[in-house]
């Protein structure tokens, strides 16, 4: 069984952040694992509520599974604090994670901060040359580069800045770029763009959270970074075109079965 880590927060109405992700590693036949950061009271039309756990929960809680089980992958999202930067990055470290795709999560789509904005500068500091892959969306990527980001050749840009800052290899994330959806992938000092058309929804609630998850998943089935990513770009594709309206604000996108059974990768 490949087993694969999500270190993230709760989203209480199940669209992103840990339910995303475990949802995302089921769909993919694979086992997934938890380690929560914070709890949100957050639904389809906002994030009312933010409760970080306290350090010692957080370190036990990694520590309980490495200490038992192998780790395949390692994906990590709404990390909130500065303080709860250090201690995944000690633990992480400590147990030499493998695999660690880092989705620098910093304000959800409604708009709330899920990262304090003085805790920029650790995630950028300690959780960059943890990550095998990095992936940031625009205002994320603009934020570590301190640059603006509006076309191909600057999400190319910034994808070799962040390389700099320690990420092994960085895919820049299309999802708000005005048409297509395309994603820039710097590895190995060269380009990758995975592209595909938008598809018209409002239902986008944890495309980030899923689309990660799903490179961290084959990743620890094996697979190259290049082949991982496109594969991610794939499954989030088709997770996106069967989202639904859930309440009355942003649906969340669906994570099918089907599409593991079908494709068996
Ligand atoms: N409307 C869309 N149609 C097709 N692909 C999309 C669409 N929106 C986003 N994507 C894809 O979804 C993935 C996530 O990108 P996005 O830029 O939305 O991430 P994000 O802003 O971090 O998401 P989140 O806000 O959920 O954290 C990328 O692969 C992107 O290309
Ligand atoms: C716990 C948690 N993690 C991540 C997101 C980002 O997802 P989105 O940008 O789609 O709101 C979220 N809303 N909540």
């Amino acid at each position: 069984m490949i087993k694969v880590l999500t270190i993230a927060g709760s989203d209480s109405c199940g669209g992103a952040g840990i339910q995303a992700d475990l949802k995302t590693f089921s769909a993919l036949g694979t086992y997934g694992m938890s380690v929560i950061t914070a709890v949100t009271a957050q639904n389809t039309r906002g994030v009312f509520n933010v409760r970080e756990l306290d350090q010692e929960i957080i370190r036990d809680q990694i520590s309980a599974i490495f200490e038992d089980i192998q780790v395949d992958a390692v994906k990590i999202g709404m990390v909130s604090s500065a303080a709860i930067i250090e201690t995944i990055g000690e633990s992480l470290l400590k147990n030499k994670a493998q695999n660690i795709v880092v989705d620098p999560v910093m304000v959800s789509k409604s708009g709330c901060a899920l990262l304090q904005p003085e805790a920029r500068e650790a995630l950028i500091r300690v959780l960059l040359p943890l990550a095998e892959v990095v992936t940031p969306n625009l205002f994320e990527a603009e934020v570590i580069t301190e640059t603006k980001i509006a076309t191909l050749d600057e999400m190319e840009k910034a994808a070799v800045a962040i390389n700099k800052l320690g990420a092994k290899n960085v895919v820049v994330k299309g999802g708000h770029l005005k048409g297509d959806a395309i994603d820039v992938l710097y590895s190995e000092k060269a380009f990758r763009h995975f592209g595909s058309g938008r598809v018209a929804t409002p239902h986008t609630h944890g495309t980030g959270c899923t689309f990660s998850s799903a490179i961290a998943a084959s990743l620890a089935k094996g697979c190259p970074v290049e082949e991982a990513v496109a594969r991610a770009k794939e499954y989030i594709g088709g997770a996106i075109a069967h989202s639904f309206p859930l309440g009355r604000g942003v649906g969340p996108t669906h994570h099918f079965y089907q599409y593991y059974r079908d494709t068996n990768r």
